[in-house]
């Protein structure tokens, strides 16, 4: 393995300042995408391990909710340069589990570190307030408090960012966090947290758990100690994790899976609506929750709009993550290429047309060839479900009013994009659209500044930004009497 600092690949788990093992010395094997090597392997931690891990987030909690804003912005600033200066390595292990191009990879680790910037920052801005008292011996003050223990659990898609847009918050906050990395990557998570140990987090503060999602879910979602969940992944799994949080009443961040169109009008800019598409749809080889899903194109322009999109899909580079320009890596597991295959050919079934790409050089390996399905219809599955891989489905319509009641057509309302020149469209269908994010005339918005989320089936809160402090925040409101 080519890194720099050997020490950030840690094959073990991050439990109350100690590096262990399972207790039953039972592992799991983590794989390589592209060569379908084994990386390394983790610890199979169970609820025994979960129990412990919270109990030290717990003891941790007494004193670490004491520390003012300005000392945990100082140790998420320093984990902050810590972070940036491990990128390549940082990326190297995200390319080696995620499959991910390497210079996407190096962005994405840029990504997670601004989260840790913004909230070391955000930390110190937790204000109160005071409310005119409508009694005249009475003042009333609302203060803000950390919720408390928090369970953090996350994908494999983003396996960096999708741990510090939450963790970072709450840290900043005062909250210590036991963390689930997804068991497709680990690593990145790991090296994380080797690096919050240097940064000089306390024992307790920062905790991660390899191992049985069920077991390890269960004992998290489970603990009355554990005051909030915040969860990144799939809406199957958000649903079950929300019922199960119901007993202990925790608050909950959930951002799920997404079903976003994509609608470019006959009065857009076509070379940058194409631009586009590439950015939203294939940016991690589509396996991103905000990726063009469904691609609505009006009928005036959709056979030279769907011209321009193949000829640059089709010139695009598929390969191992670590080979110079391959812009198209493997898909993370077998399943996620038995899906994009059920949907290519449930597409070609009901009257679709492959007009570039969806084939496998090789059946055993895990890459597929972007591509671009035109003729596609309301009743195929890639209307319905989230692809999750290199596919452009192209969708005609003939108005306004027939694309936004498409586009809304879905349980999902994480993001959209659309593009036009016509300013009055602008706001007729930003404001009919039912997602949390929208992309006008830009395919891709991930930043630290703005709120990040979703509404109906695509999740409740929102990351980043101000509001992302919020979610691990607590209002206390105190009314105090007899002040003559
Ligand atoms: N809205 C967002 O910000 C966002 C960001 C990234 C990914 N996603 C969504 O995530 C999905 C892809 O990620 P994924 O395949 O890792 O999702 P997933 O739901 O299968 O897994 C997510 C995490 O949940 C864990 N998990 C699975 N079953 C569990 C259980 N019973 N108890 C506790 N934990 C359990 C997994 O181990 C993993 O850590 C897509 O739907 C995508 O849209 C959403
Ligand atoms: O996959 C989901 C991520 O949240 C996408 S982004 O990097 O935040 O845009």
């Amino acid at each position: 393995m080519n890194l720099q600092d050997i020490t950030l690949f840690r094959q073990q788990n991050l439990v109350a300042g100690e590096w262990i093992n399972a207790d039953n010395g039972a592992t799991i094997d983590v794989d390589n995408p592209s060569t379908l090597s084994v990386v390394g392997t983790v610890p199979n931690c169970g609820s025994g391990e979960t129990e412990r891990a919270i109990a030290a987030a717990e003891t941790c909690f007494a004193t670490f909710r004491k520390t003012t804003a300005a000392h945990r912005g100082a140790l998420l600033e320093k984990w902050f340069d810590l972070i940036m200066e491990a990128q390549d390595d940082l990326a190297t292990l995200m390319t080696l589990e995620q499959g991910k191009p390497f210079a996407e990879a190096r962005g994405e680790i840029a990504y997670a570190a601004s989260f840790v910037k913004w909230f070391a920052e955000e930390g110190k801005r937790v204000y109160g307030e005071t409310i005119p008292s409508p009694v005249q011996d009475r003042r009333i003050i609302v203060q803000k408090q950390p919720v408390g223990v928090c369970a953090i659990i996350t994908p494999w898609n983003f396996p960096a960012a999708m741990i510090t847009r939450k963790i970072a918050p709450a840290l900043a906050a005062g909250c210590p966090v036991v963390i689930k990395p997804s068991e497709f990557t680990p690593f990145t998570a790991l090296a994380l947290g080797v690096l919050a140990e240097r940064a000089g987090f306390p024992s307790g503060a920062v905790n991660i758990l390899t191992g049985d999602p069920a077991g390890v879910g269960g004992a998290l979602t489970g603990s009355p100690a554990v005051r909030k969940l915040s969860f990144t992944g799939s809406t199957r799994v958000g649903k079950l994790l929300m019922e199960q949080c119901a007993g202990t009443m925790k608050r909950l961040s959930l951002e799920l899976g997404g079903n976003a169109p994509f609608i470019v009008f006959d009065d857009a800019d076509l070379n940058l609506a194409v631009e586009g598409v590439m950015a939203s749809k294939f940016r991690n080889g589509g396996q991103t929750c905000v990726c063009a899903n469904r691609i609505f194109v009006q009928a005036g322009v959709y056979d030279a709009f769907a011209e321009k999109l193949a000829a640059v899909v089709g010139n695009m580079k598929l390969g191992d993550g670590f080979v110079d320009g391959v812009e198209i890596g493997p898909m993370i597991n077998e399943a996620a290429i038995a899906k994009i295959r059920s949907h290519l050919d449930d597409a070609t079934a009901k009257g679709g047309t492959v007009i570039v790409g969806g084939t496998q050089e090789d059946t055993s390996t895990r890459f597929i060839s972007p591509a671009v399905v035109t003729g596609v219809t309301s009743d195929m599955l890639v209307a319905d479900e989230e692809t999750f891989g290199p596919v452009a489905p192209l969708f005609k319509f003939e108005t306004e009013g027939e694309a936004l009641a498409a586009a809304n057509a879905t349980p999902y309302g994480l993001a959209a994009y659309f593009y036009t020149n016509d300013l009055t469209r602008t706001f007729r269908v930003s404001e009919e659209l039912e997602t949390g994010m929208i992309g006008i005339n830009v395919g891709g918005f991930a930043t630290e500044v703005a709120p990040f989320g979703g509404i109906k089936e695509s999740g409740l809160g929102r990351e980043g930004a101000h509001h992302g402090i919020d979610e691990y925040l607590e209002v206390k409101t105190l009314h105090i009497g007899g002040i003559a």
